[in-house]
């Protein structure tokens, strides 16, 4: 379980959170939206541990986070199959436990056949895969994931969604995922959340989408999104 009981934290003068109370329970998908600058990754940091409130308590209690960021993060100069196997060697696997944790993942995310290759020698799309492959090769139970396919064209972005959301079923892991697009975040999450002047309001698609489909509910979002930034605290 993550908890976030009456959180605060600021910047200096700038109060980014202000005592929010959020919770994201074990198998939950939980989705965070916001206009820039709002404190989305503010949140996703604290959840990961590396910032501190101000004020408030933040207890994490999963067994093991991770966090995956926008920009793919691997190491140039290590195989694709390294950057796979080096985190897990460092948790404690053996050789050959990381080998083929590392090839069942890098199979799973369509990259089986490029172990061997460079970062460098990746496209976009294919270098942000082999980083859902390091990061669910890592097994974790929350992951936390900050707009990690925000640089991608929108077929890309949507293609890497879907897979990533066939993942985390998978593994039953929970999901906290900041994205700008309601639409693609309406099929990854089962409940949103949205930040807006320090302040968290919850997002329930049940009541959005009032029968009609989940398309129905991300328009609903999307307008919630356009007025809370046109509308003064
Ligand atoms: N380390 C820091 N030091 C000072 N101010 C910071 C720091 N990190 C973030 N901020 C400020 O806190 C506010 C929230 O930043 P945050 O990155 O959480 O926003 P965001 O909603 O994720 O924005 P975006 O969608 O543009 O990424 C911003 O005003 C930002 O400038």
């Amino acid at each position: 379980m993550l908890e976030m009981r009456q959180v605060s934290l600021s910047f200096g003068a700038s109060r980014v959170l202000d005592a929010i109370d959020f919770r994201v329970a074990p198998g939950e998908r939980v989705g965070v939206l916001g206009s820039s600058g709002a404190g989305k990754s503010t949140l996703l940091r604290l959840a990961a541990g590396l910032l501190r409130a101000s004020s408030g308590a933040c207890i994490n209690s999963y067994r093991h986070s991770l966090l995956v960021f926008q920009e793919p993060r691997l190491l140039p100069w290590r195989s694709i199959q390294d950057n796979i196997e080096i985190p897990l060697l460092a948790a404690g696997c053996s050789r050959e436990q990381a080998r083929a944790r590392a090839g069942h993942w890098l199979e799973r995310v369509d990259l089986a056949g490029v172990g061997k290759a460079w970062p460098g020698e990746l496209s976009g799309g294919m270098a942000q895969r082999a980083a859902l492959a390091r990061a669910f090769a890592m097994q974790p139970d929350l992951l936390l994931l900050d707009e990690p396919f925000s640089a991608l064209d929108p077929a890309l972005r949507a293609a890497l969604s879907k897979l990533c959301n066939e993942c985390v079923k998978d593994t039953g892991a929970a999901l906290l995922c900041i994205s700008h697009h309601p639409h693609e975040l309406v099929e990854m999450v089962d409940r949103c959340v949205l930040i807006a002047h320090g302040k968290l309001q919850s997002f329930d698609f049940e009541s959005a989408m009032n029968g009609q489909t989940r398309a129905a509910a991300a328009d609903s979002l999307h307008q919630t999104l356009l007025n809370q930034e046109t509308i003064a605290p």
